[in-house]
């Protein structure tokens, strides 16, 4: 009788002997990627400017028997870019995977925005993931191959009330394209991007309260992608900009707009049971299964009833009684 053999991509060390570089890993989004990537076998690198987020992280990660290193970093300046990757390799030996995680800005009407906020903002989003892509190509992945995953926002429909993030997000996943041309002959290097909707995170606290699309995603839902592309699993996939976000970008008004083609308070979509619920649903202090419980460090408030709070700010006011709010 012959065996059949089956060689499958999903398994429990999917990214062993893996060194991934996680921008922005100390909080939200990145942080779940980052321990779904340590769950997975990577020794994982997070790095940001607050370095008391990104050691509480690292905290977590390792009480579950991951391996979390951290490093500071601004992304907006090329010589610390260049700096960190040149610490990871002399380090470790290699660097085969990055998440170009961090990023943000404020909320201001475009008739409001000066040249240099629109900069700062461009600088941040577009000129931040070049600088982490160029140094990882030149000091590693251009000889030895590579998979980089840019998170950027969903900015398919424009994004009324932040014009620079939107014109720095779709300058990221234009960038994408070209370098998925241009270094796909490097060893095989893949680059992607993942596009989040309104995601519930740490990140939103400064935002209004708004939900067009039913109801909204989840850190571990947006975390799930970036690990998919980021992994051998997509390995034929490069180019691409993935949206997370439950098909609100596909609406005539996208995730920002002030219309919407579903009604939240009928929506019949689950959220994806991910790592924060996990957390949400099994009480902080337990012990579970023998592992010590990871406790939700900043978990954001509930966020539901959003849509009324949004609709006056693109008219020139803010939806949350201030303005662009800054972190
Ligand atoms: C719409 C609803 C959708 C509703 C839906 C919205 C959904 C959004 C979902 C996204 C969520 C996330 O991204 S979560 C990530 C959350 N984190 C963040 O967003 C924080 C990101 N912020 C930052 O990193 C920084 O503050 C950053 C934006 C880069 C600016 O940093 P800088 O230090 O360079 O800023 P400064 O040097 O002080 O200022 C540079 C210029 O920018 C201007 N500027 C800076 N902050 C400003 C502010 N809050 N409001 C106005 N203007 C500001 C200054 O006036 C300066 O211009 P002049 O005065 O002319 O000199
Ligand atoms: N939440 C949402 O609804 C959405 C979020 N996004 C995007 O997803 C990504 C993650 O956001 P989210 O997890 O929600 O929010 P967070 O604010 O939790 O994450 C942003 C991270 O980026 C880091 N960061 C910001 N500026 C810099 C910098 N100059 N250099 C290095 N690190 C920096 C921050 O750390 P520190 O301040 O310590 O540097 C922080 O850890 C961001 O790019 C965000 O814009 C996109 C769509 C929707």
């Amino acid at each position: 009788m012959s065996m059949i053999g089956y060689n499958s991509v999903f398994k429990k060390d999917l990214f062993k002997d893996q060194v991934i570089l996680v921008t922005g890993g100390g909080t939200g989004i990145g942080r779940c990627t980052a321990h779904e990537l340590a769950s997975l076998g990577a020794t994982v690198i997070i790095a940001a400017r607050k370095i008391d987020q990104l050691i509480n992280t690292a905290r977590e990660i390792e009480l579950l028997g991951g391996k979390c290193e951290t490093m500071a970093l601004n992304i907006r300046d090329p010589k610390q870019a260049v700096e960190v990757v040149q610490a990871i390799v002399a380090k470790h030996g290699k660097l085969t995977g990055l998440v170009n995680n961090a990023g943000g800005q404020f909320r201001s009407p475009a008739s409001k925005l000066s040249p240099n906020g629109f900069a700062a903002v461009v600088n941040l989003n577009l000129m931040g993931t070049f600088n982490l892509c160029k140094a990882a190509f030149d000091t590693y992945m251009g000889e030895h191959g590579g998979s980089i995953v840019n998170v950027t926002l969903d900015c398919r429909n424009g994004i009324p009330g932040m014009l620079h993030s939107g014109a720095a997000r779709a300058g990221v996943i234009n960038m994408t394209k070209t370098l998925a041309i241009e270094w796909g002959p490097f060893n095989g290097i893949r680059i992607n991007c993942v596009s989040p909707g309104m995601m519930m995170t740490s990140g939103l606290k400064t935002y209004p309260e708004h939900n067009p699309s039913s109801r909204m995603g989840t850190e571990s839902e947006a975390a799930a992608a970036v690990v998919f592309l980021l992994s051998p699993a997509a390995s034929y996939i490069t180019g691409i900009n993935l949206p997370v976000d439950g098909a609100s970008s596909l609406t005539c008004a996208g995730t920002y707009g002030t219309e919407t083609l579903f009604n939240p308070k009928t929506s019949l979509m689950k959220p994806y049971i991910g790592w924060l619920q996990q957390q949400e649903g099994g009480g902080e202090e337990e012990e579970t299964k023998g592992q010590p419980a990871v406790k939700e460090l900043d978990a954001p408030e509930p966020i539901i009833h959003l849509y009324e709070r949004y609709k006056g700010f693109v008219n020139g006011g803010s939806a949350n009684g201030g303005g662009g709010s800054k972190l």
